[in-house]
């Protein structure tokens, strides 16, 4: 596949002694990028969504540890202030993990940026081969729908459900694109439009609430989605709202597929009950794009993420291989456990 075809956005950049980081809280009105110089700045950066996604928020954490490491600063302490960035995503916790693996084997502050930087590339080599992959399971002419933003913004480049979407549409089998806003952060409104329109392909955004009805009108074959985590049995974390968009698919007869490199699969994690359920600020549903919409006084629940069970999904694509139906003993089979 010719990968040059599409845009090389890429939102996580190493610059040798800082880290660039395309900011996500202002796309796509403005392309604002911010310079991180130490651990505690990426880590602000993670927890304000500046840079999201599982896999990019992995890579930026990995280069954390390289600014820590650069500045002499307590490696220990470093590795701690990043993993509670964000509870969700396993990604984190894998990539500082991969690090701290590394320094306890010694790695100075050039073997650490050797790591860190091989995290960005084999993301990146883990989305092309999983766009193809997750392709091929798609009968030529098909509607998909998609949920969040899982594309170059999200990962080292290249995108894990929309990689796949990316790949369909080069091959001919994705005719149509639709995007759910995926509120409160709009990250399909604001992110994935973005990507989707600089690529030249066919989408529509969707409010949340059509997707039912998108899908009872038979323009979608397949819903296909992003992961934060996955479980040792299949059950899988992402975005807010995914979980409603797998009932509908399987009541509709619309086939569910989860992408995401080996990366995000948590073996030790028996299953979704065990999985923490990040919850942000009731402000982020109480106001849109910073000006308040509800009235003084109400309240909000804000859960950003949510587990579809894995009797729901269709399909897992990850770079090691596509497991349908997924049951734990699968699970095992290719990832160990
Ligand atoms: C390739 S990104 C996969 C997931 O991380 C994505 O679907 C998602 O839920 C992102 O949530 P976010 O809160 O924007 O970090």
């Amino acid at each position: 596949m010719d990968f040059d075809r599409y845009d090389r956005i890429r939102a996580v950049q190493w610059q040798g002694d800082h880290l660039r980081l395309l900011d996500q809280r202002l796309l796509p009105q403005e392309e604002r990028w911010i310079d991180c110089r130490s651990a505690a700045d990426v880590t602000q950066a993670i927890k304000d969504l500046a840079v999201r996604g599982a896999p990019a928020i992995g890579i930026a954490a990995a280069w954390g540890v390289v600014l820590a490491a650069k500045q002499g600063e307590p490696l220990e302490s470093a590795l701690a202030l990043l993993r509670a960035a964000r509870p969700t995503a396993v990604n984190l916790m894998w990539a500082l993990d991969r690090m701290k693996a590394r320094i306890t084997a010694g790695a100075d502050a050039v073997a650490l940026e050797r790591e860190a930087q091989a995290i960005q590339d084999e993301d990146l080599a883990a989305n092309r081969h999983m766009g193809e992959l997750g392709a091929s399971l798609i009968a030529p002419h098909a509607g998909v729908l998609t949920h969040c933003n899982t594309g170059s913004l999200a990962t080292a480049g290249f995108g894990t459900a929309l990689g796949v979407i990316r790949a369909g549409v080069a091959s001919g089998r994705v005719e149509q694109v639709f995007a759910g806003e995926t509120r409160p952060w709009q990250q399909g409104a604001r992110l994935t439009m973005w990507e989707l329109v600089r690529d030249g392909i066919p989408a529509k955004l969707i409010a949340d609430s059509a997707a039912s009805h998108l899908m009872r009108s038979g323009a979608v074959q397949w819903v296909i989605v992003g992961a934060d985590r996955i479980a040792a049995n299949g059950d899988t974390a992402n975005k807010i709202g995914t979980y409603q968009l797998a009932i509908a698919a399987r009541h509709h007869g619309v086939k569910f597929m989860v992408v995401a490199p080996s990366s995000t699969v948590d073996m030790a994690t028996a299953s979704g009950e065990d999985i923490e359920i990040e919850l942000r600020e009731p402000a982020e549903l109480l106001a849109v794009a910073g000006r308040r919409t509800v009235v003084e006084g109400a309240e909000a629940w804000n859960p950003v993420f949510d587990v579809t069970p894995a009797d729901l999904i269709d399909a897992i694509v990850t770079e090691k291989g596509v497991i349908e139906r997924p049951t734990t003993k699968a699970m095992q089979a290719l990832f160990g456990s």
